[in-house]
C-alpha cells in the first residue's frame, strides 16, 4: 500500500524545516505525519458523515453531501454547486458502498453521479498510486468514453489516482505495460475482455468498483456476453460480487437491464428520477415536434430546414452511415450556407475524435450522424435535434433528443415521419406520455432537389454509387425494425424515394425474409445470425454462383451493429433494376397505388381542362389550405386539425366538380377562410394586381392578324413537351447504359475485395495478435514518491488515438474486419475502376 498509517503529530506545526544542513530529514517526516494525521481524521469524519447522513430538507449544494474536501474543491473548480436529482438521490447510497441501479433521463447528470462517488470509494479506502486498479467504468462507445475520461479529469484533480483510457487503437501490447499503473480505468467493453484474457498480471481481484455506464446501450449493441464474461472475471463467486461495488446508470429502461441488474447487482437499490411528480421522462426545457414528410420528399423537407435556420447548431439523426454520407455529400455540394459536419462508426477514430471536438466547440453548424451520437455524447448548447429517419423505439427517440436541452439548457427536437409511420409512433409516444407536436411544413419552405441530385449522380458515379447504398440500406432497415406497426417496407415509394436521390432507379434488394431470424432493429441484437442468407424480400430466388459468394460477405454484415455497418453489404447496390446475372432479384416495388380519374386527369397535361398553369394553381391553392394560409416567414407552423380537408369537405369547397367542370367552380378560399391580412391585402393596390385575371394574350402572325394565343400554346406546349421526352429518354439511355459499366465495375470491385480480403485472412490466422488496434491514454500517473493525498499531482494526459476499430467479442465475423482495410482505400479503389483506370 503506498498510503501508510502515520502517528499523529505532537503539536500544531511540528515538523517546520529548520533549513539546509541542519538535518531536514526529521522535520519533514514530522511534516508528513502530521498530514497523514489529518487525513486520517478528515477519513474518519467522513466515514461517520456518511453514515449518519439523512437529507436535508432542502437539498441544494454538493457540500451538504458528505464528500470529501478535495472532491468539492475539484466540483467547485469545474463550476459544479448543485447537485441535480440524480446526483442528490444517488451519492449518499453509493457512498455507503450500495449496488445501485440508476435511472434518470437524458443530460440529468449522471455522469458526476457515478464519478463522484467512485473517487470518494477509493479515497475513503485510502487507495494509493501503487495499490493498482481500484474501479473500473464501462462505456459502449469510445467517443463517451473519453467524455467520461475528461470529466473525470476535471473532478478528479485534487486526487492523486491515475487513470487511463482503454478504447482501442493502439497495439495491447504497449497497454499492457501501463496498465499494472492504473487506479481508474474507462474502458470499452471489448477491449478490457482482450485484456483480462490475455494480459498476463492484469488483476481484476482488486476491483473495488464497477460501473456499467448506459447500460442499456451496451445491451442494445449486443455487448450482454461480453458483460457477462467481464463480470464474471470481475466476481467469479457470490462472495466476489457482495464484496464488490457494482453501479449501472441508464436514461431508459428495458427487461434486458432488469436481466442485467440481477446478473450483476448484489442487493440494489433502484432510483429512478423519470417518476411523474419528479423530474419527468423528457428535459423540463425541451420542445418537441413532429412533421409528416413523404419519403420522397425528406430531402426536399431538410434542407428547406436548414436554410431557415442557417445560425443553428443541430444535430441530424439518421438511419445507417451510408445515408449520413450520401446527404453530407451532396448537401455540401448546395453549399448551405452553415458548416457541415458528419459522424458515423466507418470513420477513424482520430477522425472520429476530431468531428465530435470541432462540433463541440462550434457555435453553429449541423452534424449528420448515425445512432453513434445518440446517447451520452454531451455536445454543449445545441439547438435542434433533427431525426430525419424514424427512430427505432421510443427510447431512441428519447435518446436521440437528450443530445438538446440538456442539465437547464433549452432546446427543441423535430422528428420527420412518414405518413406510414405517423399513426404507430404516435401511439408509442402516448404509452411513454410523451408529447410531441405535430407541424405542417409550408411546401413554400421546402427545398427541390431532385433535378441537383440526379445531375449530381449524372456527373459523379460515386455519388450515384452512394445514393445506391444509401437507398439499399435504408430499406433494409426499415425490413429489419421490429415494431411494425411504424414500419411498413411495403407501403414505401421506393421508385420516389430513387428517384428524390437522384437515381437512375430503384436499386434491387436483396432482403432476409421475414419469418427467418434475422437482426431486429429496435430490440437487442441476435448473436446468432449465422443462418441462412438472402431470401429476396416475399419471394425465394435461386442465386447464381457469383452471388452466392457475395452473400458471404452480406452475412458478415449483417452481424455488424448498424453503425459498424461495411462498405460490402450494399455492393449490389450498383445493380440497378433490369440486370441480367441479377434478374433474379426482385427490387422492392411500392404497393400498388390506387388512381383516381382525377390523378389520371393530373397527370394528363395539355389537356383544356388542366393545362399545367390551372394544376400550378390548384397545387398551390392546396398548399395554401395545407399550411393555414398563413404567410409569416417560419417554416412551420403549427398544424390545425380543420386544415385537413377531407372528402366531404372537398366536396363543400366544390373541389371535385370544378375539377369535373371547371366553369362549376366555386372560388376555393371564401372570404370566411380567408384571414383579416389577405382580406386587407386584397383591398390594396398590389393586392389587387396580385389578385387580378389572367390576361388574355394574343400573337401577331405573319398576315399582321391577331390570334388567340391558345392555339399556339398548345402547339408550342407540344412542341415543347416533344422535345424534353425526346431530351429525357435520351438521357435515360445514357444513364441505363451507364449503368451497365457502373455494374461491371462494382462488380470487378466485389471480386477484388474479396481476393485481396482471402489473401489478408490467410496471412492474419491467428487471430488475436499484439497489432491489433487498441488504445490506451493515461491522464493521472502519481508516482511512486509523491505524497499520498496531499496535493495535486496533475495528470499528464497522451494523445487518444486508434488505428482501427476495436475488436467486436460477441461477432466472431467481425475479426476478419478488423484487419481491412480502411474505406478510404476501399473507396480509392472504387474510384479508380469507375474510372477505368
Ligand atoms: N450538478 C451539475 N451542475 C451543473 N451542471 C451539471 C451538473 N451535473 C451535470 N451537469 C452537466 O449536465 C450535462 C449533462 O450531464 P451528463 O452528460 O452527465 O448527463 P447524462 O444524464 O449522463 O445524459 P445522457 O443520458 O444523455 O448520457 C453535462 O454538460 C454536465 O457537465
Amino acid at each position: 500500500m503506498a498510503f501508510q498509517e502515520g502517528q499523529p503529530s505532537s503539536s500544531k506545526g511540528a515538523g517546520r524545516p529548520k533549513g539546509k544542513g541542519k538535518g531536514p530529514q526529521k522535520p519533514l517526516v514530522k511534516k508528513n505525519d502530521a498530514k497523514r494525521s489529518r487525513n486520517n481524521q478528515e477519513l474518519a469524519d467522513l466515514q461517520k458523515r456518511i453514515k449518519e447522513y439523512e437529507p436535508p430538507a432542502e437539498l441544494t449544494l454538493f457540500s451538504q453531501l458528505p464528500l470529501s474536501s478535495r472532491t468539492l474543491r475539484g466540483l467547485k473548480h469545474s463550476h459544479f454547486l448543485n447537485p441535480t436529482a440524480i446526483q442528490a438521490q444517488s451519492i449518499p447510497e453509493s457512498l455507503r458502498g450500495r449496488d445501485l441501479l440508476g435511472s434518470a433521463r437524458t443530460g440529468s447528470g449522471k455522469t458526476l453521479a457515478f464519478l463522484i462517488p467512485l473517487l470518494e470509494r477509493l479515497y475513503l479506502q485510502r487507495w494509493g498510486p501503487m495499490d493498482g486498479l481500484g474501479a473500473v467504468v464501462i462505456s459502449p462507445t469510445r467517443e463517451l468514453a473519453v467524455q467520461t475520461f475528461n470529466a473525470l479529469r476535471d473532478i478528479g484533480r485534487f486526487h492523486t489516482f491515475s487513470a487511463g483510457l482503454v478504447i482501442g487503437g493502439k497495439p495491447l501490447k504497449e497497454e499492457r505495460d501501463r496498465l499494472s499503473r492504473m487506479n481508474i480505468l474507462i474502458a470499452t467493453p471489448g477491449r478490457l475482455l482482450q485484456h483480462l484474457d490475455s494480459t498476463v498480471g492484469f488483476e481484476s481481484a482488486g476491483v473495488k468498483l464497477l460501473v456499467l455506464d448506459e447500460a442499456d446501450r451496451l445491451l442494445d449493441m449486443g455487448f450482454l456476453p461480453a458483460l457477462r464474461a467481464i463480470i464474471q472475471h470481475f466476481s467469479p463467486s457470490e462472495t466476489a460480487r457482495a464484496d464488490r461495488q457494482t453501479l449501472l446508470f441508464s436514461a431508459t429502461q428495458s427487461k434486458d437491464l432488469a436481466a442485467l441488474a440481477k446478473l450483476s447487482l448484489h442487493d440494489p437499490l433502484y432510483i429512478n428520477t423519470n417518476k411523474p411528480g419528479e423530474e419527468g421522462v423528457m428535459p423540463a426545457n425541451l420542445e418537441q415536434y413532429y412533421s409528416v414528410v413523404p419519403l420522397e420528399r425528406k430531402l426536399d423537407a431538410l434542407w428547406g430546414f436548414i436554410k431557415s435556420h442557417l445560425k443553428m447548431k443541430g444535430v441530424v439523426f439518421v438511419t445507417s452511415g451510408k445515408q449520413v454520407r450520401f446527404i453530407f455529400e451532396t448537401f455540401r455540394r448546395l453549399h448551405p450556407g452553415l458548416p457541415l459536419m458528419h459522424l458515423h462508426g466507418k470513420q477513424k477514430q482520430p477522425t472520429r475524435m476530431a468531428i465530435f471536438e470541432k462540433f463541440s466547440s462550434s457555435n453553429s453548424a449541423l452534424l449528420i450522424c448515425t445512432d453513434i451520437a445518440a446517447r451520452g455524447l454531451d455536445f454543449p448548447a445545441v439547438d435542434w435535434v433533427v431525426q430525419l429517419d424514424c427512430p427505432d423505439d421510443v427510447d431512441s427517440y428519447i435518446h436521440r433528443v437528450g443530445r438538446t436541452a440538456r442539465y437547464q439548457s433549452e432546446g427543441k427536437g423535430l422528428c420527420f415521419l412518414l405518413p406510414s409511420e405517423e399513426e404507430g409512433m404516435k401511439a408509442r409516444w402516448a404509452e411513454k406520455g410523451i408529447d410531441v407536436k405535430m407541424i405542417k411544413i409550408k411546401e413554400s419552405k421546402m427545398g427541390k432537389l431532385d433535378q441537383q441530385m440526379q445531375s449530381f449522380c449524372f456527373k459523379e458515379p460515386e455519388i450515384k454509387y452512394l445514393g445506391q447504398r444509401a437507398f439499399i440500406s435504408y430499406m433494409r432497415s426499415v425490413h429489419i425494425q421490429k415494431d411494425k406497426s411504424i414500419f411498413k417496407l411495403s407501403e414505401l415509394p421506393a421508385e420516389k424515394y430513387a428517384a428524390s436521390m437522384g437515381l437512375p432507379g430503384a436499386p434491387q434488394i436483396k432482403l432476409l425474409d421475414q419469418g427467418k431470424k434475422v437482426k431486429e432493429r429496435g430490440g437487442p441484437k441476435k448473436d446468432d445470425d449465422e443462418e441462412g442468407p438472402t431470401v429476396v424480400h416475399q419471394k425465394l430466388a435461386p442465386l447464381s454462383d457469383e452471388e452466392d459468394e457475395d452473400d458471404d460477405d452480406e452475412d458478415d454484415d449483417d452481424e455488424e451493429s448498424e453503425d459498424e455497418e461495411s462498405d460490402e453489404d450494399d455492393d449490389e447496390a450498383a445493380s440497378g433494376s433490369g440486370s441480367d446475372s441479377e434478374s433474379e432479384d426482385l427490387p422492392v416495388r411500392s404497393a400498388p397505388q390506387v388512381r383516381t380519374k382525377y390523378d389520371r386527369m393530373f397527370e394528363r397535361k395539355n389537356q383544356d381542362i388542366l393545362t399545367d398553369h390551372y394544376s400550378k394553381v390548384v397545387a398551390h391553392d392546396d398548399d395554401l389550405l395545407a399550411a393555414g394560409a398563413d404567410d409569416d416567414d417560419d417554416v412551420f407552423t403549427l398544424a390545425r386539425r380543420d386544415h385537413d380537408i377531407d372528402d366531404d369537405e372537398a366536396a363543400d369547397l366544390g373541389i371535385s366538380e370544378a375539377l369535373a367542370d371547371p366553369s362549376k367552380a366555386k372560388p376555393l378560399i371564401t372570404s370566411d377562410d380567408l384571414s383579416k391580412r389577405k382580406l386587407k391585402a386584397a383591398a390594396t393596390r398590389t393586392g389587387q394586381l396580385k389578385n387580378r385575371p389572367a390576361p388574355t394574350k394574343v400573337v401577331f402572325g405573319e398576315d399582321g392578324e391577331a390570334r388567340d394565343i391558345y392555339e399556339k400554346g398548345i402547339e408550342a406546349e407540344q412542341a415543347a413537351a416533344a422535345t424534353r421526352d425526346g431530351y429525357l429518354a435520351e438521357e435515360r439511355e445514357r444513364m441505363a447504359a451507364a449503368d451497365i459499366v457502373d455494374r461491371e465495375v462494382a462488380r470487378e470491385k466485389r471480386r477484388e475485395k474479396k481476393r485481396k480480403r482471402k489473401e489478408r485472412e490467410r496471412e492474419l490466422e491467428g487471430a488475436y495478435s499484439d497489432d491489433e488496434g487498441g488504445a490506451v491514454a493515461f491522464i493521472g500517473g502519481a508516482s511512486g514518491d509523491e505524497e499520498p493525498y496531499e496535493g495535486y499531482t496533475g495528470y499528464t494526459g497522451e494523445g487518444i488515438g486508434s488505428e482501427s476499430p476495436e475488436p467486436e467479442p460477441t461477432r466472431p465475423a467481425k475479426k476478419k474486419r478488423d484487419a481491412a482495410p480502411a474505406l478510404e482505400d476501399e473507396e480509392e479503389l472504387a474510384l479508380r475502376l469507375l474510372r477505368g483506370e
